[in-house]
Formats: structure tokens, sequence, C-alpha cells
């Protein structure tokens, strides 16, 4: 379950998005370069304190401007998968997806590392360096070891942008998987509706930093509207 209402007030740009829904699986989050797109997700992983609103995730409350709970983003127990992987180069695979696991209790851990290894194949990784994998092998493990903290919600920012055709073709598979095998909800910012089409049960459109349009992803998408944004998208891909 999501239960967001963020406001945030930037010199010149305001954000104003509020959006509830009972579901897991994966919302994608689609709007133009510049809609607000990483500021909300930012404001929901704790990095960005928005100016008033709550964010509420399965019944969590990390954020109540009125109630005054503001939890700290490492608390707050979000996945956060970006763009580049963003590995520590110094560490085996290994290492990389144990890291944020073993700062969660033993007691409240819901994902196993043999899961997880076995959910997005890295059993032929393990031992080897950042250095030594291919761009989608990165996100893999990105991917795993975001889950091994046993997240609540995952957040994924454009995780497949670095990736050629191919390499996304060989990710995009796993994280369709990753909503249907395990239940955490999923907010992925994507600009590609090849992407969309492939995993997104639902879409959040956002424009200007509102929410211009949300639901299930074949509504969205036979909106007049929609194919408005679309087009503008496609220019930029
Ligand atoms: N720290 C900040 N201070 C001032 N303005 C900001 C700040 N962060 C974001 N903004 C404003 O918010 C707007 C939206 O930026 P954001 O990065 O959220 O968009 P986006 O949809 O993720 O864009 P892109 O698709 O290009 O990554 C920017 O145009 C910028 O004006």
């Amino acid at each position: 379950m999501i239960d967001i209402n963020l406001a945030k007030q930037y010199k010149e740009f305001e954000i104003k998005v509020r959006y509830s829904c009972p579901d897991i699986g994966i919302t994608a989050l689609l709007g133009r370069s510049g809609s607000g797109k990483t500021s909300v997700i930012n404001m929901i992983a704790g990095l960005t304190r928005p100016d008033n609103g709550h964010i509420i995730i399965n019944d969590r409350c990390v954020y109540d401007s009125g109630k005054k709970i503001h939890i700290a983003p490492e608390k707050r127990r979000f996945g956060y998968v970006f763009q580049e992987g963003r590995l520590f180069p110094h560490l085996s695979v290994m290492s990389n997806l144990t890291y944020g696991m073993k700062l969660v209790p033993v007691d409240e851990r819901y994902i196993e590392i043999d899961q997880v290894v076995d959910l997005l194949d890295l059993s032929s990784l393990l031992n080897r360096r950042p250095a030594k994998l291919s761009g989608g092998e990165k996100q893999r493990v990105a991917m795993g070891r975001a889950l091994l903290t046993s997240p609540y919600l995952l957040l994924m920012d454009e995780p497949l942008a670095s990736l050629d055709e191919a390499r996304k073709n060989e990710v995009l598979p796993f994280i369709k998987r990753l909503s249907t095998n395990l239940s955490i909800p999923v907010l992925y910012v994507t600009h590609s509706m090849d992407e969309i089409l492939m995993i997104a049960k639902k879409i959040l459109v956002l424009s200007h930093g509102s929410l211009k349009a949300a639901g299930k992803t074949r509504d969205i998408l036979s909106m007049d509207y929609f194919q408005e944004i679309t087009g503008a998208m496609a220019l930029k891909n």
C-alpha cells in the first residue's frame, strides 16, 4: 500500500503530489525531464524533506508533517536503485550484496541471500569485483543489494537508463520477477515506453510537479493526454 501526500516549494518549482493505492506491484512514475520525478522519489526516500504532507507505506508512516514524524532515510528501510548502480568498487559482489543486509536485525529480514542470488541469477558473479561486471550485471547486483535490506518499498530511478538495448532486455525480466515473487511495492521512474509496457501495473504521470493522471497501465496508455506526453518523451529517447 502506498499513501503519499507531498508538497514542496523550491524557489521556482512547486511539487504537489497526492496518491493512494492499496496494491503492490510496479508503479511507473512518468513525466518529461524536469517534471519532478526524482524530487518525488527523494522525498519518499527521506533524502529531501517535504514542506508538508505524509508518506505511509504498508501502514507504516515514515513522514507526517502534522504529527512531526520524519524518519531518517536509513531507518525507513526503503531500497533505492539508481541509474548507475553505485556499487562499492573495493568490495566483491557478495560483500556488496550483504553490506546493507547486516544492518537489518535478523528477525526483521524477510529476504534471504539464496533467494536473491537465485532470483537475480547472481551465483557465478559472487566473487567478482564491480569492475569485472557488465552494466546489466552491475544493475542486477544493485537490485540484489537493495532487496537484501528487506525493504518495505523499492525505489528505482531510471535503473536501466545507462544500459544498451541488449542489457535492458537482460535485466527487465528480473525486475518483472521481483514484483511477482516478492510482495514489495516498487516505484519505478522511467522515460521508456518499452519498460512501462513490459513491467508496470500502474502509471503515475507527473507534469510540472503535479500528478496529472494515475491508474492502470492500459487505462492511462489509452488517454489522449498521455499520447501527448509520450510524444514529447519519445523525442528525448
Ligand atoms: N534542490 C533543489 N533546489 C531547487 N530546485 C530544485 C531542487 N531539486 C529540484 N529542483 C527543481 O525541481 C525540478 C524537477 O527536477 P527533478 O530532477 O525532480 O525532475 P525529473 O522529472 O526527475 O527530471 P529528469 O527526468 O531530467 O531526471 C527541476 O527543474 C528543478 O527546478
